[in-house]
């Protein structure tokens, strides 16, 4: 490193002085804390993303957001060249230089880094990052932090993008990078024009739109997806949404039981809805937009709701494109088969994952997290994925794309209008309705809201695709939550010895029993995940599976 840019580094780091006493490290998704100890780690999150792109010669996104977390709480994510998530094998590198004591320490880090990775530093180089925030008060300066950090590499260029949602800034990234527009306003086109033309294919004669043309309610969790709903909407009249929680001034704060992890974790009506509203379609974003899932108010209920999460938003794409795929594929036989995937994770509740099988698809699981669902999506020529919580996309691999655009083609001058031509088209615009980034509760939306109309269903019709098992999640704090290491997609404890066969004698005891524990990784807790036939079941297996975690590591 020249000495040009060593005493530069130096001295912006000294400016931004790691809190004393805590570790941070990059969780399930970036980094996450109490926004007033995180301006050092966007700091430096900011070299790493100027890095990453001079390594990739790409732009790279950094999204300030904590999610769901509580407004106090702020975070930073990273979007790598495709829109994904950062590279698992940078993480280590983003948890030492975060924790770096003192910014010569941060300089060997960087200087070790560098060569071991062989990253073209020094000498005339670019790099190019994306910056967006949420709404949080504290997205302001934590921005300016991440402009610091980035500038503190020569040749490194930050260009604000302003307030998005995390999925239009992954949209973003994965634009620029492919070379095509970045604007908010084509983000907004593309997914209004590809709705539409869902649409325009829904065969008229046989719609039975009347039954759920009643306005779809959205509680935009008082956060930047509210806002932005409002935006899309004025482009797609032929939905009646009407947003709460919206994020206007006075209308509630963010996440403060609202949002979609709320409505998920508590199946409880967010504020802002009351039992007038029983019986009506409603869905729930989170702070960041990336996660959705639908729900109704129970009658009488005391506003109580029926949940349809992210496994039925899964299993209701799932089978919309398993039955356009074999319309399409109808008479002849295509040149290959057509590889269909779903992924889940141990969240996935066991009769989602039962239906899926039973629909004749391959369902494979992985850890929790969002990067290991997409990489292993990413495989199959259409790869389904979604968690529990409502995060999740459709990923249609290029090559499967451009064998469809061909198809199309074809189909369109021998037999346009035909089904199978129709089937193709549907798919296309699928493809160009679901964000390929990232999960993406707006997109997500519309493609629901198509396949519902298409299909003339109810959000109840669409509920009673299989009944959940009663589950239970808790929360256990421990000493060390690190000291649990899990295998098989977090379904197996490894360590300590003894905590999974006491597990398995709990979950005997329970029919149709399932449960396992993992250390999260945005919260300093064992998860405690419990399913079995009844709900006192499955609440019973809960706790007596936390006692044991309670017992085994204090
Ligand atoms: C049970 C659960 O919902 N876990 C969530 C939660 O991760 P944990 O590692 O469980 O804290 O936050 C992640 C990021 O949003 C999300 O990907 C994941 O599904
Ligand atoms: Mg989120």
């Amino acid at each position: 490193m020249e000495d040009k840019q060593r005493s530069i580094l130096i001295e912006s780091a000294s400016r931004f002085p790691p809190p004393q006493g805590v570790k941070i490290s990059y969780g399930t998704s970036g980094f996450r804390a109490d926004a007033s100890i995180l301006s050092s780690t966007v700091f430096r999150v900011g070299i790493l993303a100027a890095l990453r792109s001079i390594q990739t010669q790409s732009v790279i996104g950094l999204m300030i957001t904590a999610s769901h977390n509580q407004v106090s709480d702020n975070g930073i994510k990273i979007a790598d060249p495709s829109g994904g998530m950062l590279t698992q094998d940078w993480e280590p590198f983003a948890d030492s230089i975060a924790n770096a004591a003192n910014p010569e320490d941060l300089v060997l880090l960087i200087n070790e880094f560098i060569k071991k990775e062989h990253i073209p530093f020094g000498g005339v180089q670019s790099a190019e990052i994306f910056l967006g925030r949420d709404t949080r008060p504290s997205g302001e300066s934590l921005l300016e932090a991440a402009k610091q950090g980035i500038s503190s590499i020569v040749g490194a260029i930050a260009t604000d993008m302003g307030i998005l949602t995390t999925p239009q800034l992954h949209w973003m990234v994965r634009s620029k990078n492919k070379g095509t527009k970045v604007f908010e306003s084509s983000y907004f086109e593309q997914l209004s024009d590809s709705f539409r033309c869902l649409m325009d294919l829904i065969p008229r004669e046989d719609t039975n739109i009347s039954k759920i043309v009643e306005s779809l309610i959205v509680d935009g969790a008082n956060g930047v997806g509210g806002e932005k709903l409002e935006e899309l909407k004025k482009s797609v009249k032929s939905l009646v949404i009407e947003v709460r929680n919206s994020g206007k001034e006075g209308e509630g704060i963010l996440n403060e039981r609202v949002g979609a992890d709320f409505v998920q974790k508590e199946k409880f009506a967010p504020l802002g809805f009351s039992e007038d509203d029983a019986g009506i379609r409603c869905a729930s974003l989170d702070g960041d937009a990336d996660r959705l899932v639908y729900f109704y108010i129970l009658p009488n209920s005391n506003k109580k709701i029926n949940l349809v999460d992210g496994d039925k938003i899964l299993s209701l794409f799932a089978l919309f494109i398993k039955q356009q795929l074999s319309v399409l594929n109808k008479e002849e036989d295509t040149d290959r088969p057509i590889k269909l995937g779903v992924v889940q994770t141990a969240y996935a509740n066991g009769a989602s994952t039962d239906y899926l099988k039973n629909l004749g698809l391959e369902v494979v699981f992985t850890p929790t997290g969002v990067k290991y669902l997409h990489e292993k999506a990413a495989e199959y020529d259409i790869g389904i994925y979604f968690e529990a919580n409502g995060h999740g996309t459709i990923l249609f691999s290029e090559h499967f794309i451009s064998w469809l655009e061909r198809r199309t083609n074809e189909l369109a001058s021998t037999f346009e209008g035909s089904e199978q031509h129709k089937a193709a088209l549907r798919l296309l615009a699928i493809s160009s309705l679901i964000n390929q980034a990232v999960g993406d509760a707006l997109s997500g939306l519309l493609l629901v809201e198509a396949i519902l109309l298409y299909n003339g269903w109810s959000i109840q019709r669409w509920n009673e695709l299989y009944q959940d098992l009663p589950s239970r999640q808790l929360k256990v704090k421990v000493a060390d939550r690190n000291a649990v290491t899990t295998a098989n997609a977090e379904t197996v404890v490894v360590k300590p010895s003894g905590l999974q066969e006491a597990i398995n004698i709990e979950v005997a005891k329970f029919p149709q029993g399932r449960s396992f524990i993992r250390p999260s990784g945005t919260e300093d807790v064992i998860r405690v995940y419990a399913e079995a036939s009844s709900q006192e079941a499955a609440d019973n297996l809960a706790k007596s599976v936390a006692e044991h975690v309670h017992r085994i590591l204090g």
